[in-house]
Protein backbone atom coordinates (compact mmCIF):
# COMPACT_ATOMS: atom_id res chain seq x y z
CA UNK A 1 0.00 0.00 0.00
CA UNK A 2 1.20 3.25 -0.98
CA UNK A 3 2.49 5.81 1.88
CA UNK A 4 -0.41 7.83 3.29
CA UNK A 5 -0.78 11.24 4.30
CA UNK A 6 -3.80 13.42 6.12
CA UNK A 7 -4.71 16.78 4.47
CA UNK A 8 -7.29 18.78 5.68
CA UNK A 9 -10.65 19.62 2.87
CA UNK A 10 -10.75 23.17 4.02
CA UNK A 11 -11.70 26.70 2.10
CA UNK A 12 -8.35 27.21 0.49
CA UNK A 13 -9.12 24.41 -1.56
CA UNK A 14 -12.39 25.30 -2.15
CA UNK A 15 -10.31 29.39 -3.63
CA UNK A 16 -8.18 27.38 -5.57
CA UNK A 17 -11.08 25.52 -7.68
CA UNK A 18 -13.86 28.12 -7.48
CA UNK A 19 -12.30 30.65 -9.75
CA UNK A 20 -14.65 34.07 -11.29
CA UNK A 21 -16.53 32.77 -14.63
CA UNK A 22 -14.13 33.88 -17.77
CA UNK A 23 -16.11 36.26 -19.69
CA UNK A 24 -15.90 34.62 -23.20
CA UNK A 25 -17.77 31.83 -21.84
CA UNK A 26 -21.65 30.31 -22.66
CA UNK A 27 -23.63 27.40 -20.81
CA UNK A 28 -21.12 24.15 -23.06
CA UNK A 29 -18.24 25.96 -20.83
CA UNK A 30 -19.44 24.60 -17.12
CA UNK A 31 -20.34 21.16 -18.18
CA UNK A 32 -23.39 18.94 -19.62
CA UNK A 33 -24.13 16.94 -16.61
CA UNK A 34 -26.06 14.02 -17.18
CA UNK A 35 -28.17 12.75 -13.76
CA UNK A 36 -29.75 9.02 -14.14
CA UNK A 37 -31.90 8.03 -11.28
CA UNK A 38 -35.55 8.59 -9.43
CA UNK A 39 -37.71 5.70 -9.55
CA UNK A 40 -41.19 5.92 -8.70
CA UNK A 41 -40.41 5.76 -5.14
CA UNK A 42 -37.91 8.33 -5.03
CA UNK A 43 -38.50 11.06 -7.31
CA UNK A 44 -37.37 13.74 -5.04
CA UNK A 45 -33.60 12.14 -4.81
CA UNK A 46 -32.84 12.43 -8.59
CA UNK A 47 -34.61 15.95 -8.10
CA UNK A 48 -32.83 17.22 -5.00
CA UNK A 49 -29.29 16.46 -6.86
CA UNK A 50 -30.74 17.94 -10.02
CA UNK A 51 -31.26 21.14 -8.56
CA UNK A 52 -28.00 20.92 -6.77
CA UNK A 53 -26.01 20.61 -9.99
CA UNK A 54 -27.84 23.61 -11.37
CA UNK A 55 -27.48 25.45 -8.65
CA UNK A 56 -23.63 24.68 -8.59
CA UNK A 57 -23.00 26.18 -11.65
CA UNK A 58 -23.54 23.25 -14.31
CA UNK A 59 -23.84 24.44 -17.68
CA UNK A 60 -26.72 22.33 -19.29
CA UNK A 61 -28.18 19.59 -16.90
CA UNK A 62 -30.67 16.72 -18.33
CA UNK A 63 -32.09 14.14 -16.28
CA UNK A 64 -33.00 10.47 -16.92
CA UNK A 65 -35.47 9.56 -15.24
CA UNK A 66 -38.98 7.55 -14.33
CA UNK A 67 -41.32 9.59 -16.45
CA UNK A 68 -43.78 9.82 -12.94
CA UNK A 69 -41.33 12.60 -11.96
CA UNK A 70 -41.38 14.96 -15.38
CA UNK A 71 -43.88 16.91 -14.09
CA UNK A 72 -42.48 17.48 -10.35
CA UNK A 73 -39.15 18.15 -12.10
CA UNK A 74 -40.00 20.57 -14.90
CA UNK A 75 -42.38 22.80 -11.93
CA UNK A 76 -39.29 22.46 -9.51
CA UNK A 77 -36.65 22.90 -12.09
CA UNK A 78 -36.95 24.42 -15.38
CA UNK A 79 -33.82 24.94 -15.97
CA UNK A 80 -33.24 21.11 -16.18
CA UNK A 81 -34.45 18.56 -19.40
CA UNK A 82 -36.04 15.34 -19.13
CA UNK A 83 -35.48 11.99 -20.64
CA UNK A 84 -37.28 8.98 -20.02
CA UNK A 85 -34.32 6.97 -18.65
CA UNK A 86 -36.05 3.71 -19.77
CA UNK A 87 -35.71 4.87 -23.28
CA UNK A 88 -33.13 4.21 -26.06
CA UNK A 89 -32.45 8.07 -26.07
CA UNK A 90 -30.59 7.66 -23.14
CA UNK A 91 -27.71 6.19 -25.01
CA UNK A 92 -27.29 9.61 -27.44
CA UNK A 93 -27.69 11.38 -23.75
CA UNK A 94 -25.21 9.24 -21.95
CA UNK A 95 -22.56 9.56 -25.43
CA UNK A 96 -23.15 13.79 -25.32
CA UNK A 97 -22.11 14.50 -21.43
CA UNK A 98 -19.29 15.45 -19.80
CA UNK A 99 -20.47 13.90 -16.73
CA UNK A 100 -22.53 11.25 -15.56
CA UNK A 101 -24.04 10.62 -12.16
CA UNK A 102 -25.70 7.92 -11.83
CA UNK A 103 -27.78 6.25 -8.79
CA UNK A 104 -30.01 8.44 -6.53
CA UNK A 105 -33.17 7.03 -6.23
CA UNK A 106 -32.32 4.82 -9.20
CA UNK A 107 -33.76 1.56 -7.17
CA UNK A 108 -32.35 -1.60 -7.67
CA UNK A 109 -34.62 -3.64 -10.11
CA UNK A 110 -34.33 -5.23 -13.56
CA UNK A 111 -34.50 -1.85 -15.08
CA UNK A 112 -31.80 -0.26 -12.49
CA UNK A 113 -29.18 -3.00 -13.30
CA UNK A 114 -29.51 -2.38 -17.08
CA UNK A 115 -29.05 1.11 -16.76
CA UNK A 116 -26.03 0.38 -14.49
CA UNK A 117 -24.54 -1.44 -16.96
CA UNK A 118 -24.83 0.63 -19.83
CA UNK A 119 -23.23 3.46 -17.82
CA UNK A 120 -20.26 1.08 -17.12
CA UNK A 121 -20.01 0.05 -20.48
CA UNK A 122 -20.58 3.28 -22.25
CA UNK A 123 -18.12 5.51 -20.56
CA UNK A 124 -15.62 6.91 -22.55
CA UNK A 125 -12.61 8.14 -20.93
CA UNK A 126 -13.29 12.00 -21.46
CA UNK A 127 -16.49 11.47 -19.41
CA UNK A 128 -16.10 11.43 -15.52
CA UNK A 129 -18.81 9.23 -13.90
CA UNK A 130 -20.14 9.90 -9.92
CA UNK A 131 -21.58 6.52 -8.40
CA UNK A 132 -23.98 7.21 -5.65
CA UNK A 133 -26.77 5.55 -3.66
CA UNK A 134 -28.52 2.65 -5.15
CA UNK A 135 -25.81 2.35 -8.13
CA UNK A 136 -23.53 1.53 -4.86
CA UNK A 137 -25.48 -1.07 -3.77
CA UNK A 138 -25.74 -2.53 -6.91
CA UNK A 139 -21.97 -2.36 -8.03
CA UNK A 140 -21.40 -4.26 -4.08
CA UNK A 141 -22.94 -7.59 -6.12
CA UNK A 142 -21.06 -6.35 -9.24
CA UNK A 143 -17.71 -4.89 -8.10
CA UNK A 144 -16.18 -6.09 -11.20
CA UNK A 145 -18.04 -4.08 -13.56
CA UNK A 146 -15.79 -1.03 -11.81
CA UNK A 147 -12.49 -2.69 -12.91
CA UNK A 148 -13.92 -2.87 -16.87
CA UNK A 149 -14.29 0.90 -17.01
CA UNK A 150 -13.15 3.28 -19.06
CA UNK A 151 -13.95 6.30 -17.57
CA UNK A 152 -11.59 9.15 -17.74
CA UNK A 153 -12.61 9.73 -13.79
CA UNK A 154 -14.67 7.45 -11.15
CA UNK A 155 -16.01 9.23 -7.71
CA UNK A 156 -17.70 7.02 -5.87
CA UNK A 157 -20.08 8.77 -2.64
CA UNK A 158 -21.18 6.26 -0.17
CA UNK A 159 -22.16 7.03 3.43
CA UNK A 160 -20.79 4.37 6.22
CA UNK A 161 -23.53 1.59 5.29
CA UNK A 162 -23.32 1.48 1.81
CA UNK A 163 -19.38 1.54 1.88
CA UNK A 164 -19.52 -1.63 4.24
CA UNK A 165 -21.77 -3.39 1.16
CA UNK A 166 -19.49 -2.22 -1.53
CA UNK A 167 -16.12 -2.81 0.57
CA UNK A 168 -17.22 -5.74 3.11
CA UNK A 169 -15.70 -3.46 6.16
CA UNK A 170 -17.98 -3.33 8.53
CA UNK A 171 -18.91 0.58 9.57
CA UNK A 172 -16.95 0.28 12.98
CA UNK A 173 -14.21 -1.00 11.41
CA UNK A 174 -13.71 1.72 8.56
CA UNK A 175 -10.02 2.69 9.15
CA UNK A 176 -8.02 4.85 6.66
CA UNK A 177 -5.56 1.69 6.35
CA UNK A 178 -8.40 -0.98 5.34
CA UNK A 179 -10.63 1.76 3.37
CA UNK A 180 -7.72 2.14 1.36
CA UNK A 181 -6.60 -1.15 1.01
CA UNK A 182 -10.37 -1.92 -0.33
CA UNK A 183 -10.23 0.72 -2.64
CA UNK A 184 -6.81 -0.65 -4.41
CA UNK A 185 -8.90 -4.27 -4.46
CA UNK A 186 -11.98 -3.04 -6.38
CA UNK A 187 -9.82 -1.08 -8.47
CA UNK A 188 -7.00 -1.97 -11.61
CA UNK A 189 -3.78 -1.21 -10.53
CA UNK A 190 -3.79 1.43 -13.83
CA UNK A 191 -6.86 2.81 -12.99
CA UNK A 192 -5.52 5.72 -11.23
CA UNK A 193 -8.24 8.46 -11.42
CA UNK A 194 -10.47 6.68 -8.74
CA UNK A 195 -11.76 8.98 -5.90
CA UNK A 196 -13.88 7.83 -2.54
CA UNK A 197 -15.97 10.18 -1.08
CA UNK A 198 -16.64 7.93 2.13
CA UNK A 199 -19.39 10.49 3.55
CA UNK A 200 -19.87 11.06 7.39
CA UNK A 201 -19.46 13.97 10.25
CA UNK A 202 -16.17 14.57 9.00
CA UNK A 203 -16.22 13.17 5.51
CA UNK A 204 -12.79 11.52 4.02
CA UNK A 205 -11.57 11.14 0.60
CA UNK A 206 -9.26 8.63 -0.76
CA UNK A 207 -7.56 7.86 -3.74
CA UNK A 208 -5.30 5.53 -5.73
CA UNK A 209 -1.85 7.86 -4.87
CA UNK A 210 -2.55 6.98 -0.70
CA UNK A 211 -3.70 10.76 0.54
CA UNK A 212 -6.22 10.97 2.42
CA UNK A 213 -8.09 13.90 2.92
CA UNK A 214 -10.18 14.75 6.30
CA UNK A 215 -13.13 17.47 5.56
CA UNK A 216 -13.10 20.64 8.07
CA UNK A 217 -16.79 21.57 7.62
CA UNK A 218 -20.54 19.73 8.02
CA UNK A 219 -22.78 19.54 11.27
CA UNK A 220 -25.84 17.51 12.59
CA UNK A 221 -28.01 20.26 11.14
CA UNK A 222 -27.34 18.47 7.75
CA UNK A 223 -28.15 15.36 8.74
CA UNK A 224 -31.64 14.99 6.51
CA UNK A 225 -32.70 12.74 3.91
CA UNK A 226 -31.36 14.12 0.51
CA UNK A 227 -28.10 15.96 1.58
CA UNK A 228 -25.99 12.96 -0.04
CA UNK A 229 -28.38 13.24 -3.22
CA UNK A 230 -27.22 17.52 -2.92
CA UNK A 231 -23.74 16.79 -2.63
CA UNK A 232 -23.69 14.00 -5.63
CA UNK A 233 -25.31 17.19 -7.64
CA UNK A 234 -22.81 19.68 -6.45
CA UNK A 235 -19.32 17.13 -7.02
CA UNK A 236 -20.91 16.49 -10.75
CA UNK A 237 -21.54 20.16 -11.45
CA UNK A 238 -18.09 20.76 -10.13
CA UNK A 239 -16.13 18.09 -12.54
CA UNK A 240 -18.30 19.73 -15.04
CA UNK A 241 -17.10 23.05 -14.76
CA UNK A 242 -13.96 23.04 -13.29
CA UNK A 243 -12.68 19.52 -14.62
CA UNK A 244 -11.90 16.00 -14.30
CA UNK A 245 -9.37 16.63 -11.05
CA UNK A 246 -9.33 15.88 -7.36
CA UNK A 247 -9.42 19.55 -6.44
CA UNK A 248 -12.94 19.42 -7.78
CA UNK A 249 -14.17 16.90 -5.61
CA UNK A 250 -12.63 17.87 -2.99
CA UNK A 251 -13.90 21.92 -3.14
CA UNK A 252 -17.42 19.98 -3.65
CA UNK A 253 -17.16 18.36 -0.39
CA UNK A 254 -15.65 21.43 1.30
CA UNK A 255 -18.70 23.97 -0.12
CA UNK A 256 -21.51 21.18 0.52
CA UNK A 257 -20.22 21.67 4.41
CA UNK A 258 -19.74 24.72 4.39
CA UNK A 259 -22.77 26.05 2.96
CA UNK A 260 -24.81 23.93 5.56
CA UNK A 261 -22.58 25.71 8.56
CA UNK A 262 -23.33 28.95 7.20
CA UNK A 263 -27.01 28.34 7.08
CA UNK A 264 -27.09 26.41 10.70
CA UNK A 265 -25.74 29.27 12.56
CA UNK A 266 -29.66 30.67 12.13
CA UNK A 267 -31.65 27.64 11.77
CA UNK A 268 -32.06 24.55 13.90
CA UNK A 269 -31.65 22.01 10.96
CA UNK A 270 -30.81 22.37 7.00
CA UNK A 271 -33.11 21.42 4.29
CA UNK A 272 -31.24 19.72 1.28
CA UNK A 273 -32.97 21.98 -1.14
CA UNK A 274 -32.01 25.72 1.04
CA UNK A 275 -28.49 24.30 1.06
CA UNK A 276 -28.81 24.29 -2.83
CA UNK A 277 -30.58 27.60 -3.15
CA UNK A 278 -27.65 28.96 -1.16
CA UNK A 279 -24.89 27.54 -3.28
CA UNK A 280 -24.52 30.20 -5.91
CA UNK A 281 -23.94 33.18 -3.35
CA UNK A 282 -21.75 30.93 -1.54
CA UNK A 283 -19.30 30.20 -4.52
CA UNK A 284 -19.53 34.08 -5.27
CA UNK A 285 -17.80 35.39 -1.52
CA UNK A 286 -14.97 32.23 -2.51
CA UNK A 287 -14.31 33.26 -6.48
CA UNK A 288 -13.85 36.93 -5.23
CA UNK A 289 -12.30 37.59 -2.38
N1 LIG B 1 -36.57 11.81 -0.91
C1 LIG B 1 -36.04 10.77 -1.55
O1 LIG B 1 -36.51 10.34 -2.59
C2 LIG B 1 -34.83 10.13 -0.99
C3 LIG B 1 -34.38 8.96 -1.54
N2 LIG B 1 -33.24 8.35 -1.16
C4 LIG B 1 -32.86 7.15 -1.91
O2 LIG B 1 -33.22 6.03 -1.20
C5 LIG B 1 -32.46 4.92 -1.66
C6 LIG B 1 -31.93 4.16 -0.47
O3 LIG B 1 -30.94 4.95 0.19
P1 LIG B 1 -30.81 5.06 1.77
O4 LIG B 1 -29.52 5.75 2.03
O5 LIG B 1 -32.02 5.71 2.35
O6 LIG B 1 -30.85 3.58 2.26
P2 LIG B 1 -29.65 2.59 2.64
O7 LIG B 1 -28.59 2.54 1.58
O8 LIG B 1 -30.25 1.32 3.01
O9 LIG B 1 -28.98 3.31 3.89
C7 LIG B 1 -29.66 3.48 5.09
C8 LIG B 1 -29.08 2.48 6.09
O10 LIG B 1 -27.71 2.80 6.28
C9 LIG B 1 -27.44 2.95 7.67
N3 LIG B 1 -26.33 3.90 7.91
C10 LIG B 1 -25.28 3.64 8.67
N4 LIG B 1 -24.43 4.66 8.66
C11 LIG B 1 -24.96 5.59 7.90
C12 LIG B 1 -24.50 6.88 7.52
N5 LIG B 1 -23.36 7.43 7.93
N6 LIG B 1 -25.29 7.59 6.68
C13 LIG B 1 -26.46 7.10 6.23
N7 LIG B 1 -26.93 5.86 6.58
C14 LIG B 1 -26.17 5.11 7.40
C15 LIG B 1 -28.75 3.36 8.25
O11 LIG B 1 -28.71 3.00 9.58
P3 LIG B 1 -29.78 3.47 10.71
O12 LIG B 1 -30.67 4.51 10.09
O13 LIG B 1 -30.47 2.26 11.06
O14 LIG B 1 -28.92 4.04 11.78
C16 LIG B 1 -29.74 2.55 7.43
O15 LIG B 1 -29.80 1.22 7.92
C17 LIG B 1 -31.34 5.48 -2.53
O16 LIG B 1 -31.64 5.31 -3.88
C18 LIG B 1 -31.39 6.95 -2.18
O17 LIG B 1 -30.93 7.78 -3.23
C19 LIG B 1 -32.38 8.92 -0.14
O18 LIG B 1 -31.40 9.65 -0.86
C20 LIG B 1 -33.15 9.81 0.82
C21 LIG B 1 -34.09 10.78 0.14
N1 LIG C 1 -23.88 14.89 11.67
C1 LIG C 1 -23.38 15.28 10.47
N2 LIG C 1 -22.30 16.12 10.44
C2 LIG C 1 -21.80 16.52 9.26
N3 LIG C 1 -22.28 16.13 8.04
C3 LIG C 1 -23.34 15.30 8.03
C4 LIG C 1 -23.94 14.83 9.22
N4 LIG C 1 -24.96 14.00 8.90
C5 LIG C 1 -25.00 13.95 7.55
N5 LIG C 1 -24.02 14.73 7.03
C6 LIG C 1 -23.69 14.88 5.59
O1 LIG C 1 -24.89 14.77 4.84
C7 LIG C 1 -24.73 13.86 3.75
C8 LIG C 1 -25.63 12.63 3.95
O2 LIG C 1 -25.49 11.72 2.87
P1 LIG C 1 -26.41 10.43 2.71
O3 LIG C 1 -26.45 9.66 3.96
O4 LIG C 1 -25.95 9.75 1.46
O5 LIG C 1 -27.84 11.11 2.47
P2 LIG C 1 -29.07 10.72 1.52
O6 LIG C 1 -28.88 9.28 1.10
O7 LIG C 1 -30.28 10.90 2.37
O8 LIG C 1 -29.03 11.66 0.37
C9 LIG C 1 -23.24 13.52 3.70
O9 LIG C 1 -22.54 14.43 2.85
C10 LIG C 1 -22.81 13.71 5.15
O10 LIG C 1 -21.44 14.04 5.26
Amino acid sequence: MAATNMKSIDEKIARQVVRPRPAESHKGTFGRVLLIGGNKQYGGAIIMAAEAAVSAGAGLTTVATDPVNFTALHARLPEAAAIDYSADSLKDQLASANVILCGPGLGTDELAWRILDLVCRSAEPDQAVVFDASALDLLSQRPDLLKEMRAGELVLTPHQMEWQRLSGIKIADQGDRANQEALERLFSAGMKNVILVLKAHRTRVYDLTGEIYRNSAGNPGMATGGMGDTLAGITAAFIGQFGQRLSSVLAAVYCHSKAGDDLYESSYLVRPTQLSAYMPRLMKRLSTC
